[in-house]
């Protein structure tokens, strides 16, 4: 025992947190943090070293992201991946974490249809992915999916701003919510936390609108390029940790090179393959 403090009454991150064994990840958490003040991570995952490794270094949020179909699928956007693509990375990512809370990203076109698909998916992600909330796009016109899904007791994070999944409807990947735009912008983040979201991603979207929704909003905000007065931060994993080689957006800080790395090992192998190197003899049975 490291904690005199019942496990029930420890919180997962902020004060005590320190004292194990810690507890999974709830939403009224989060909402704890926002009250507090206190910004919080969140990271993609899509399988289970990373998943493990992000739960560990404490990243209380973990979304497996319809960018799967970037990030793992190789297609050119969001739009063709599927739930039936998208479900063996959920189940991988909550076998692997103990304390994160998983959310599962409703892929393009399974949701969009009625509230009734939006409840039908989010019931599988649920069941069969065993994720601990759902997410998806869209603002005023979303709320009764989310108001259904909410309904039969799946947390719901909502996102607005620059939805891909909309890439061709907004004109490509552009900022949202500048001038008067704002305001329709504030109306989907109060009409989302009014249909029961939990939280609400904003994805490129001026500074200024974030800081002013996050002030309206009870629930939090979780911002991708949308400044530092949201009350969490999100990135895609590998283009935090530097492994997407390719341009990467303005709102993308590069904590390290795990291209670079895994390059030069990659290169290592080969030469001490081709070298006779390797195996060396405390690699070999006899
Ligand atoms: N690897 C990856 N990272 C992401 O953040 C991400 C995905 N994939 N796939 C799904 C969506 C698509 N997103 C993206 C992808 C690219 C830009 C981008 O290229 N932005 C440029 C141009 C902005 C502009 O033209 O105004 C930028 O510099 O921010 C933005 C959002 C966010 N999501
Ligand atoms: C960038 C985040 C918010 C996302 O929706 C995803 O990874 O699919
Ligand atoms: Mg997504």
């Amino acid at each position: 025992m490291t904690s005199h403090v019942p496990v029930e009454e420890q919180a997962p991150y902020g004060a005590g947190a320190e004292r194990k064994p810690a507890r999974r990840v709830r939403v009224h958490h989060l909402r704890e943090l926002k009250q507090r003040g206190e910004p919080w991570p969140m990271l993609t995952a899509y399988d289970m070293f990373t998943a493990k490794i992000f739960d560990e270094a404490g990243i209380p949020v973990l979304l497996v992201g319809d960018s799967a179909a970037n990030t793992v699928f190789g297609y050119s956007s969001s739009l063709p991946v599927s739930v039936e693509e998208l479900m063996p990375l959920v189940r991988a990512v909550t076998r692997s974490v103990s304390k994160a809370l998983v959310v599962a990203d409703l892929p393009f076109g399974s949701y969009q249809i009625s509230p009734e698909q939006a409840l039908t998916t989010a019931v599988r992600f649920m069941k069969d992915g065993q994720a601990h909330a759902v997410k998806l796009e869209g603002g005023r016109r979303f709320a009764p999916h989310v108001e259904a899904i909410t309904a039969a007791g799946v947390p719901v994070m909502g996102h607005i701003g620059f939805t891909p999944q909309s890439e061709h409807n907004l004109g490509g990947y552009r900022v949202q919510g500048r001038g008067d735009a704002a305001e329709d912008l504030v109306a989907d983040a109060l009409a989302l936390q009014e249909a029961g979201a939990f939280a609400v991603v904003l994805e490129m979207v001026p500074a200024e609108v974030a800081k002013r929704i996050t002030a309206e909003l009870v629930i939090p905000t979780v911002g991708i390029g949308a400044g530092p007065d949201c009350d969490a931060q999100v990135l895609v994993w590998q283009d935090m940790a530097g492994m997407n080689q390719g341009k990467a957006p303005r709102f993308v800080k590069r904590y390290a090179d795990l291209a670079g790395a895994l390059s030069r090992a990659a290169g290592q192998f080969a030469a001490e393959v081709r070298g006779g190197e390797f195996p060396g003899p405390e690699h070999v049975f006899h």
